[in-house]
């Protein structure tokens, strides 16, 4: 790892932070992710998330998603276990529901909210449920950011464990300053958010930059343009997941989740070429990265 200005940056030899599985490990040794995401003709975001969790090492990983979802995410993700709910059930049968989240936030080690969940009416009442329940680390990406952004009093239930993921268009959405303003100096506009509201705060772009709420800021020059593709975000939360399960603290695994997704992202591209990288590749991608690190292959 090298610093530059008080700012961290991963480096290849830095793999070797991934720790190899542990001989004896049972699946419950390796994390419970719950995916709260995707809605009708969005399942995708859903399965490039809980994809990329399994990729990273998770050992189980369920995803909530509407019952319409069920057989599509079950036929593409055997692996995944699947948890439903019709929509209107969240504003009109509130005790099950209330019953059926809290059951699984109770299940779960990590929790990502966000990827495909659409702007539908029933998308706030299920952010603002699983913010205020969640007391183990939430990743919040994409569509629970922009609800976040629509309806700001929701910030009020952020907790220290909440790691923000924003890409520029969605952090001008959250904080109300022009895209210009947060790319000239994203460094600053991370730190700022993280400052003011207690969070981890991921700020994607070409270089994403992670201000950690442990005090730490790293900057990630380890992507490519062959990320810039539909559901690269979704794949970056999997990953996240997937490194708080292998025993990195949730600000450390952001950080180094954003290193990882950029080599994945490269690794997927010599194979499809920048130009022609599917998300599912990047999710692909993370297991050939790491059979660099040695004891990983066995
Ligand atoms: N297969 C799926 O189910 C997919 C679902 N997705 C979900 O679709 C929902 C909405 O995503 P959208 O992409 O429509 O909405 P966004 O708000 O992410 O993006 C809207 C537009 O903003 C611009 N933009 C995106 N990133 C930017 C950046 N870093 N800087 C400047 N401008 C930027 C682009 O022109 C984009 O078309 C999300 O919940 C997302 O998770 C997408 O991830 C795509 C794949
Ligand atoms: N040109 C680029 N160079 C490096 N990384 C990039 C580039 N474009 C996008 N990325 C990365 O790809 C991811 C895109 O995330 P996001 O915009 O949320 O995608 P989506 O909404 O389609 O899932 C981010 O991690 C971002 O840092």
């Amino acid at each position: 790892m090298t610093e530059l200005d008080g700012v961290l940056q991963y480096e290849t030899e830095d793999l070797s932070r991934i720790p190899p599985r542990r001989q004896g490990a049972n699946k419950g040794s390796y994390g419970q992710v719950l995916i709260i995401a995707g809605s009708v003709g969005m399942s995708g975001a859903a399965y490039l998330s809980a994809l990329a969790a399994y990729r990273t090492g998770a050992g189980l990983v369920r995803i909530l998603t509407p019952e319409a979802n069920r057989s599509i995410l079950q036929i593409q993700l055997p692996e995944a276990i699947i948890s439903s709910y019709h929509p209107e059930d969240i504003t009109e049968k509130r005790d099950s529901w209330m019953k059926q989240l809290t059951e699984l936030m109770e299940w779960s080690s990590v929790v990502v909210l966000g990827p495909g969940l659409g702007r539908a009416g029933y998308v706030k009442s299920l952010v603002e449920d699983v913010l205020q329940t969640a007391f183990v680390p939430l990743i919040v990406d994409a569509d629970g950011l922009n609800t976040i952004a629509e309806y700001p009093y929701l910030t009020g239930f952020y907790t220290e464990n909440f790691i923000l993921t924003p890409h520029i268009r969605e952090m001008s959405r959250l904080t109300g300053k022009p895209e210009e303003e947060l790319l000239c100096d994203s460094l600053r506009a991370a730190t700022e958010y993280r400052d003011t509201y207690g969070v981890s705060c991921c700020l994607k772009s070409e270089h994403s930059v992670i201000a950690a709420v442990d005090g730490k800021l790293y900057r990630t020059v380890s992507g490519t343009p062959a990320l810039a593709k539909a559901g690269s975000g979704d794949v970056l939360t999997g990953i996240i997941a997937g490194l708080y399960c292998l025993g990195m603290e949730e600000s450390e695994a952001a950080a180094f989740g954003s290193f990882l997704h950029g080599l994945a992202g490269r690794r997927a591209a010599e194979r499809c070429s920048a130009h022609g990288v599917l998300a599912r590749e990047i999710a692909d991608a993370v297991p050939e990265v790491m059979r660099a690190v040695p004891g990983i292959s066995i």
